[in-house]
């Protein structure tokens, strides 16, 4: 999709001029126009004020702080000295961080004087807090950008590592989302080791109230930038979402959002000019996990290069996911499958989707999420699926938001979905991938079929007080017939003692051949004697005969 960047004049229309060296890896980069949100921050910045920046999605603001902490470094009059840094950039998540490093590596890799724009990457996971501190000492880094609690332990746990006197730039990326994670201990412990004669930038696409806080402990007299965006479709009225971005909404009901996924991903894989690149996200690690192994086994979606990320995968695999589909090239359809770790600042090249299955709580995650598409003014487009009925207000809520969806989603509209039919499952057949795992779900189910059936407990035995009518009656039999056998028991033992007491020697015979014949056609119901042994240990030779 094309790229229409929206411009804010040329970069040397700025009141400070910028260095050569930056100049030429913005020509390099093919930036040769400023974005709003950079030709009104970036003045503010190297005029020595504090900022507070909201823009859109995708407009830029990474280099409307990078260039200025480039450019407040390189003109410093004392160059820094071991353990002194002169800047730090803090985002709430990992992927953020390296992100950014990676954007100012691009201006300080090849600098002339790149020993004063070292760059130390703090975000722990991979590393300890021994290495992280091991490498700030062999790398002196002059930029520190990380996570609150790694950058937290940095400063405070490990003394006379970190020198902050001389720094000169704070930067809180997405800082929003900082407070909104719970954060802001870390912030403020982070803060009250800074110098206050120093610059503080926010920025994020969504500002709220509770940043108030933060301003008030962190920065000075600040000076809002706020980047809006006209609403063409109603004059006069702006939105939080790029002009650039195409969002719309499907209404199903619930176990038809994935049919709809799979259909979507379908008819653009079918257009050749349909969208290749896709950011699903769903709302649990559970779900991605579940959700990546369905869309990897789906025949009609094999040409797609499935991934997924969320908070509880190992970092190096997060990393690796991460990088792997960020350096995908255009052309290649590709899914990344994941949470809300992936929504806030991620700019991966050529997202030309975005489908959210569920709608977020948080109506910020909401643009986030869609703001992964459409980035630098180029073309996007974003889908939320919605229950039929219990979520179809949340079209009224984004409006009132400022977040227009605009039409239903094209791809529904004409669709005739019809639910699920019910399939007797045979749950046994179905192997796992793991091989140890399926290995042991053979045995098992080895075992537990040669197993007596039997209820497991003794308690499964005893019918419960709400147990079905037929059971009470199964209960009632069984009662009866215990009953029984115990009167006939008393009874024989009652006669046997009679017998004994009695003189009569036949008639003691009779009961001892009675008891006899009782054991012996015990025998034959357990089958450990047949009809023919009972009749012959019994003396009946016309039995005997018969069966000849
Ligand atoms: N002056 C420019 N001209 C053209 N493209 C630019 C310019 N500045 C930045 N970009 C590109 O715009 C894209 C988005 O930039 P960036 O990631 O800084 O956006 P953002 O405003 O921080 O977004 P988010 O709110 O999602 O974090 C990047 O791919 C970047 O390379």
């Amino acid at each position: 999709m094309s790229a229409v960047p929206n411009q804010a004049g040329s970069w040397s229309t700025l009141p400070n001029p910028l260095s050569d060296e930056i100049l030429e890896q913005l020509t390099l980069m093919g930036f040769d126009t400023m974005t709003p949100v950079q030709a009104g921050a970036i003045p503010l910045f190297m005029k020595n004020k504090d900022v507070v920046v909201e823009a859109v999605t995708g407009s830029g603001k990474t280099l409307a702080f990078v260039i200025p902490i480039i450019e407040k470094l390189l003109r410093r009059e004392d160059p820094l000295k071991n353990h002194e840094i002169g800047a730090m950039i803090i985002t709430p998540t990992r992927e953020l961080a390296q992100q950014i490093n990676t954007v100012f590596n691009l201006f300080v890799q090849d600098h002339p004087r790149s020993d004063q724009l070292k760059l130390g990457l703090y975000i722990g996971g991979t590393t300890t807090l021994q290495q992280d501190i091991l490498h700030f000492n062999k790398t002196q880094p002059r930029i520190m950008i990380g996570t609150p609690g790694r950058l937290e332990e940095m400063l405070m746990k490990s003394n006379k590592l970190v020198n902050t006197k001389e720094l000169e730039v704070l930067v809180m990326d997405e800082a929003d989302r900082l407070l909104d994670m719970g954060f802001s201990q870390q912030l403020n412990h982070i803060i009250a080791q800074l110098p206050k004669q120093r610059r503080t930038g926010l920025f994020s696409a969504t500002m709220t109230d509770a940043i108030s806080s933060l301003v008030k402990a962190g920065l000075r007299n600040p000076v809002r930038v706020v980047v809006k965006v006209e609403d063409l479709s109603s004059k006069g009225n702006t939105q939080r979402t790029p002009a650039s971005l195409e969002i719309s909404y499907g209404i199903c009901d619930a176990d038809q959002k994935w049919t709809q996924v799979i259909r979507l991903l379908e008819t653009e894989l079918d257009q050749p000019e349909g969208a290749r690149k896709f950011i699903i996200y769903v709302a649990t690690c559970a779900c991605v996990d579940y959700f990546f192994k369905l869309l990897k086994r789906s025949p009609s979606l094999a040409a797609y290069d499935i991934h997924s990320l969320h908070g509880q995968m190992d970092t190096k695999r997060r990393s690796a996911t991460y990088t792997h589909f960020t350096q995908l090239p255009p052309a290649v359809p590709a899914i990344l499958l994941c949470t809300d770790v992936a929504s806030r600042g991620l700019d991966i090249p050529d997202v030309d989707y975005v489908i959210q299955v569920d709608p977020p709580q948080d109506p910020k995650a909401f643009t986030h999420r869609c703001g992964r598409a459409a980035r630098a003014g180029r073309k996007g487009k974003a889908t939320v699926l919605l229950c039929r009925g219990r979520e179809e207000a949340y079209v009224e809520f984004l409006k009132l938001r400022k977040i227009p969806l605009l039409p239903k989603m094209p791809e529904l509209k004409n669709s005739n979905v019809v639910t699920f039919d019910t399939v007797e499952m045979n749950w046994d057949t179905y192997a796992y991938g793991d091989k140890n795992k399926e290995l042991k779900r053979q045995r098992e189910l080895k075992e537990f079929a040669a197993k007596p059936k039997k209820p497991a407990f003794e308690k499964d035995l005893k019918p419960k007080k709400s147990s079905a009518w037929s059971n009470k009656t199964e209960a009632k039999e069984r009662k009866l017939d215990r009953r029984l056998k115990k009167d006939r028991k008393k009874d024989y033992l009652k006669r046997k003692q009679d017998n004994d007491d009695d003189d009569d020697d036949n008639d003691g015979d009779d009961w001892d051949e009675l008891a006899k014949e009782e054991r012996l056609a015990k025998k034959m119901r357990k089958g450990k004697i047949s009809r023919q042994d009972f009749d012959t240990m019994m003396g009946d030779d016309d039995a005997l005969d018969l069966v000849e």
